[in-house]
């Protein structure tokens, strides 16, 4: 199911959420409650409610964007018109920013778009831009605080799916996206999940960046870091971006992932000496060689409910200790990814969804 709405609101005054309308999302309908409307599926309307406030909602099973409405062509200036994606609840703002190598929005702007409170709510403001040495596309990506991390794994499936809409793409199709990571991979493929060619993890200590010492070749495998008065087990993986990977402590080797106090233990890894880059950490519980469940607190963003790059860096993890195969389902909060460190070239290929929730615009 897919509901498509598009609201504008301006952001550079704090909405207060009693005076908008509150939209309940359903397969069959899309309920402004305030203003007492209700519309079937596939129907839209536009309403002009006080304050300002625009909102044109449309309720449909497919993934377009709406009928008769030509939304990403829209070129008003002073707005930014974007198309809210999720990977398993992983969310982003996607910015058609192919016509500049500038990202159309800064990162202070960034912070209050994705506030879930007074702006449009959002782990991340991700943006499509001009391809680069030879690249079809480059993506640039900041977190909800700000910050520029080098890639987003749930991200990219989501950028896959937002070029395919604005290139008019149909089908089984892949591309090249320069990252800060490097050269990424997407293919959509036809049932509509992306496949990912997410590149090599790095493993070296001082690349991940991570000063615990390496402890197997170069790399930090297993290795005691004392947090929050626990002495867990880390191996330290980079996907281009930092993660520290934990199954266990040093008094038990299983984690019962649910029970973690995330909002509590999760800053405390993110901001620990240990990691000059500071770092996403997943905590994991092994069900199986071949099945893992994980939550994740990531850097500049909180607990959110799915982490591609993390998946990949946990099973590298589990597969240098020795507690998974090199195939695994990784189950997050938001739903599970396939993911496959090839023994052939190294790389390792993720495989998810990405799916529209709702297109809309700001004025910046
Ligand atoms: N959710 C992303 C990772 C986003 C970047 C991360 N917060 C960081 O700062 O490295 C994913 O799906 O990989």
């Amino acid at each position: 199911m897919a509901i498509a709405a598009v609201i504008t609101a301006p952001l550079t005054t704090p909405i207060r959420r009693r005076s908008l309308p509150s939209i309940r999302l359903s397969s069959s309908s899309v309920n402004l409650q305030s203003n007492n409307l209700k519309f079937g599926a596939g129907r839209a309307a536009a309403v002009h409610c006080p304050s300002k406030l625009r909102i044109f909602a449309v309720s449909s099973m497919k993934t377009e964007a709406p009928e008769g409405i030509s939304f990403l062509d829209r070129k008003e200036s002073g707005f930014v018109h974007f198309v809210k994606y999720h990977g398993l609840g992983n969310d982003f703002i996607l910015v058609d920013n192919r016509d500049t190598t500038e990202p159309k929005v800064t990162p202070d702007q960034a912070v209050k778009m994705c506030d879930r409170n007074f702006g449009i709510g959002a782990d991340g403001v991700i943006f499509a831009m001009p391809g680069v040495n030879g690249t079809d596309y480059t993506m640039r990506i900041f977190n909800s605080d700000g910050s520029e991390p080098e890639m987003c794994g749930n991200g990219i499936r989501c950028l896959a799916k937002f070029i395919a809409e604005l290139e008019n793409f149909h089908g089984k199709k892949s591309f090249t996206v320069h990252t800060g990571a490097g050269l990424i991979v997407p293919e959509i493929q036809e049932d509509g999940k992306v496949r990912v060619d997410m590149g090599e993890p790095i493993l070296k200590a001082s690349d991940v960046p991570t000063k615990l010492p390496p402890n197997r070749d170069q790399s930090v495998v297993k290795a005691r870091l004392d947090v929050d008065g626990r002495a867990w087990n880390v191996t330290c993986v980079s996907m281009g971006n930092p993660h520290c990977v934990t199954l266990g402590t040093e008094q038990s080797q299983d984690l019962q992932v649910d029970e973690l106090k995330l909002a509590d233990i999760g800053p405390k890894f993110e901001h620990h000496e240990m990691f000059p880059a500071r770092t996403n950490t997943e905590f994991v519980q092994v069900f199986s060689p071949t099945h893992l469940k994980m939550r994740v607190w990531e850097r500049g963003a909180g607990e959110t409910l799915a982490c591609g790059t993390g998946a990949c860096a946990v099973v590298v993890a589990a597969v240098l200790e020795g507690r998974a195969a090199r195939s695994c389902t990784v189950d997050l909060p938001g739903g599970p990814l396939n993911i496959e460190w090839s023994e052939k070239d190294n790389h390792i290929y993720m495989t998810g969804p990405a799916e529209v929730v709702f297109y809309g615009s700001v004025p910046l």
